[in-house]
């Protein structure tokens, strides 16, 4: 049966992402405009869950903060929980404690909820995107040092690195940049060529399908 929102390999929305206007200081992606549009997130939804099938996880665990949108999102739309995995000192609970340091440089501490699941349970983590690794480093030891299995990694965009390929081998990853694809390469290159035709109006809540 031909799927009525067409190939799912067009990955539409990742061409309303705006571009960084605020300088080297801050990321260069913000997949903020796919979470805004209605039809943008459902397909991206759409795309990463047909692309999980086989993978079978307990609970949905993202990272703060933005990961938490999209990681609750795959929870709500598979019927699993979520677990927050938090920058640390914000958990009034007791927590186990991860150093890390992500893309900016900068060192911090990443903390989850302890205990937060029995041993053995499968743990699909949920982050916006991956640069360095860093952050998603921090996660998977949170989830292997209480006795949880990591179940895959979903995420929108993975650039390529030795520490991401070395996630690849390790789990199954997600990923709504399909790997090999021209938005791969430019994600690499941390420069999409759609942030020249971006246009906020595409991204507004209400707006419909528009192609790449
Ligand atoms: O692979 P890495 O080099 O670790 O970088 C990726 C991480 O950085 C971004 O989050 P950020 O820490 O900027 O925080 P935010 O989610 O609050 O925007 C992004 O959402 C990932 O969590």
């Amino acid at each position: 049966m031909t799927d009525p929102k067409g190939p799912r390999d067009d990955r539409w929305y990742l061409s309303l992402m705006s571009p960084n206007t605020k300088g080297p200081k801050f990321a260069w992606l913000d997949p903020t405009s796919i979470y805004i549009n209605a039809v943008a997130f459902q397909d991206m939804l759409d795309d990463m869950i047909a692309d999980l099938a086989g993978v079978e996880f307990d609970v949905v665990g993202g990272c703060d903060a933005m990961g938490f949108v999209l990681g609750a999102g795959l929870a709500a739309r598979t019927g699993r929980g979520f677990l927050p995995v938090r920058k640390a000192g914000k958990l009034c609970v007791d927590t186990d404690r991860v150093s890390f340091t992500n893309y900016s440089g900068k060192t911090q501490d990443m903390e989850m909820r302890q205990p937060a699941f029995a041993k053995g349970t499968r743990v699909l983590l949920a982050d916006q995107w991956i640069q360095t690794g860093g952050t998603m480093e921090a996660a998977i030891q949170l989830v292997e040092r209480q006795g949880g299995i990591v179940a895959g990694l979903v995420t929108i965009a993975m650039e390529n690195c030795e520490a991401t390929d070395a996630f690849a081998a390790r789990f199954p990853v997600i990923t709504a940049v399909v790997p090999g694809s021209r938005w791969q390469a430019e994600c690499n290159g941390q420069d999409l060529s759609s942030f020249r035709s971006y246009r906020p109006e595409r991204t507004f809540p209400t707006a419909g399908r528009t192609a790449a």
